[in-house]
């Protein structure tokens, strides 16, 4: 797409989030037309002028004229995203500072992070770049490019099943829309509708093995892979393997003490901050407590870097299947269950590549002042 017409869906976006009557309350609220053909139920009643408090509009409406963002908010698996149209530049409408206070739950919007849709380059359609919620910049994220890819189907009206290609710190990452044909009634604030449930399938590139470029200073152990490692922490031999789907994951199924971990019983905010910040772990570290249920079923419990203990990771569950090959404790092809759902996940012998396959949602739009 030209930078053009992008520029002009851009504005045409950025028109659709407007005042709309809520039918219900009779009040304003802000929110997105993004002119999908959806059956709505609210749509119709919205054609009747309703009586407004001229207080009220015009208070919304003057907020709206300041320098608002407007921002969809993503969630997969309960991983969630601030999800930021950026199509017309490609510098962050946010600085990442302003990120961390808008991810903040008490204070802020809330969420794991804030995603940028940015112009593509090098032939792609599209950059992503994101921000963790303590400002961090990764270079990928595995749920976050299935919401992405939602959000840019919701931003350029498309429907059915769709791929693009998308550059990102981890390099060229191709997301696909699954048209299952699935579809359910959502209640989104006022709006009612029936929103598409197919999943978003993402060809996760090619797993990084050798230490150095994961980044961590253990030796390797198994060719230059470093693969059930000794890490000392808290007094016990954690086993580690260190993978990098384009961020680094450190992924343990046990110690030498505890040989199988249960991991609903472990206390993340205390043991995820020491892997974390291990100096073992030059850029910090992702770290993974896996419970193998069977060959092709595991369950994980994640401590993210610079976001803390999430219900979900994408990268992650892909650095998990990978450590377990490598290890000898699954096949090729796992579900991963993660406090938020389920993930599939296929390292494929062919070509080396790791494909995720989930769920991406919106959960609501809306705008802030900043
Ligand atoms: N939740 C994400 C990973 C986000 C980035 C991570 N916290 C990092 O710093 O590497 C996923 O779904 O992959």
């Amino acid at each position: 797409m030209s930078p053009a017409a992008a520029a002009a869906r851009v504005t045409s976006f950025a028109a659709n989030f407007t005042t709309s009557t809520a039918p219900s309350s009779g009040g304003r609220l802000l929110r997105p037309f993004c002119g999908n053909p959806r059956p709505r139920r609210a749509v119709a009643s919205m054609a009747v002028s309703a009586p407004k408090s001229p207080a009220a509009a015009s208070f919304l409406e003057r907020r709206e004229s300041e320098r608002a963002l407007h921002f969809g908010k993503y969630q997969g698996l309960g991983n969630d995203f601030i999800m930021v149209d950026n199509r017309d530049s490609a510098v962050p409408k946010v600085a990442p500072e302003e990120a961390a206070k808008l991810c903040d739950r008490n204070f802020g919007i809330g969420a794991d992070g804030v995603i940028f849709v940015l112009p593509g380059v090098n032939g792609a359609d599209y950059t992503m770049r994101i921000f963790n919620s303590d400002g961090s910049e990764p270079e990928m994220c595995g749920n976050g490019v299935r919401c992405f890819a939602r959000f840019i189907a919701e931003v350029e009206n498309l429907q059915g099943t769709h791929s693009f290609k998308i550059h990102t710190g981890a390099g060229l990452i191709i997301p696909e829309i699954q048209d299952d044909g699935k579809k359910a009634y959502t209640t989104i604030v006022f709006h009612s509708y029936y929103s598409i449930m197919s999943k978003v399938k993402v060809d996760m590139g090619e797993p990084i093995l050798y230490g150095p470029d994961v980044p961590t200073k253990l030796p390797s152990t198994k060719n230059e892979a470093v693969v059930k490692a000794e890490l000392a922490i808290d007094g016990l031999a954690w086993h580690v393997t260190c993978v990098s789907m384009g961020n680094p994951h450190c992924i343990t199924f046990g110690s030498k003490e505890l040989k199988v971990l249960h991991v609903d019983d472990l206390k993340l905010s205390d043991i995820g901050p020491k892997f974390e910040h291990h100096e073992m772990f030059p850029a910090r570290t992702n770290t993974e407590f896996v419970e193998v249920l069977s060959r092709s079923h595991l369950k994980m419990r994640v401590w993210e870097r610079g976001a803390g203990a999430t219900l979900a990771c994408g990268t992650g569950a892909c650095a998990v299947v990978v450590a377990a090959v490598l290890e000898g404790r699954a096949e090729r092809k796992c579900v991963v269950d993660l406090p938020g759902g389920p993930l599939e996940i296929e390292w494929r012998e062919d070509n080396n590549h790791v494909y995720m396959t989930g769920p991406a949602e919106a959960v609501f739009y809306g705008s802030v002042v900043h």
